[in-house]
């Protein structure tokens, strides 16, 4: 039977990316999104911009919502300090199949924490049964639609602090009006966007990042 996505998005990164090289995988997927399939990875447009806020925030504890292929996963863990963990949700369980191998050909299995299933069931989770106090980082990339109650579940389960970095991929395309309609207008948040592309397009999309001021 025809093969998915994600598996020819692995067997280009087999075939192509060397093995605990972290860039060689980056690079790999952005080649053969690029020339061979597009597929939903953040790219290497807006990359740059979550390379720039991760590398700023340097977090001890992060969170990503939707992990897809591993693409984003491997950007942020790869610029993680040593001791510091992600923490990368995922509903899909054919996603998560395909990224678990991702993460671990660019060797970055150790800092990277895959949990498998809805964000909102996870997140009430992450304190009892993760041992997580509080998130210093969280990248929304999941579904446009649980952008905004994910963020207020987050807010509710005490997992954000002052100054924790909300960065929010595709707040133009598709779009998520009712989650920036809250960051930008709530005094919880202080919001700013990067303005870019849709991964591997000419069409605009950007990244918003709001931070918790507690
Ligand atoms: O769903 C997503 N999650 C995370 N990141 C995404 C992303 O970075 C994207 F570029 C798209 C996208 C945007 C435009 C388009 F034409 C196709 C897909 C989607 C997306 C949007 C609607 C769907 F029905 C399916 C996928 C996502
Ligand atoms: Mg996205």
């Amino acid at each position: 039977t025809r093969s998915t996505r994600p598996q020819r998005i692995l067997k280009a990164v087999q075939n192509n990316a060397t093995r605990g090289d972290a860039e060689s995988v980056i690079a790999a997927i952005d080649n053969f999104c690029r020339k061979k399939e597009w597929a939903m990875n953040v790219g290497d447009d807006k990359g740059p911009i979550l390379d720039s806020v991760v590398s700023e925030v340097s977090p001890s504890f992060a969170l990503e919502l939707g992990t897809y292929c591993g693409y984003s996963t491997i950007r942020i863990a790869r610029l993680l300090p040593p001791g510091s963990r992600l923490l990368t949700l995922e509903f899909n369980p054919d996603y998560a199949a395909i990224a678990h191998q991702i993460i671990a050909w660019a060797g970055l299995q150790d800092k990277v924490e895959l949990l498998e299933g809805p964000s909102r069931d996870l997140i009430p989770q992450m304190k009892e049964r993760f041992g997580i106090k509080s998130f210093d980082f969280v990248f929304l990339d999941h579904w446009k639609e649980f952008y905004l109650p994910d963020t207020k579940l987050l807010e509710e389960c005490g997992l954000l602090r002052k100054g924790t970095v909300l960065l929010a991929d595709n707040v133009i395309c598709p779009g998520t009006p009712k989650y920036l309609e809250y960051v930008r207008n709530s005094p919880c948040y202080e919001s700013c966007y990067f303005k870019s592309h849709l991964e591997y397009t000419k069409v605009e999309d950007g990244l918003e990042k709001s931070v918790f001021l507690g």
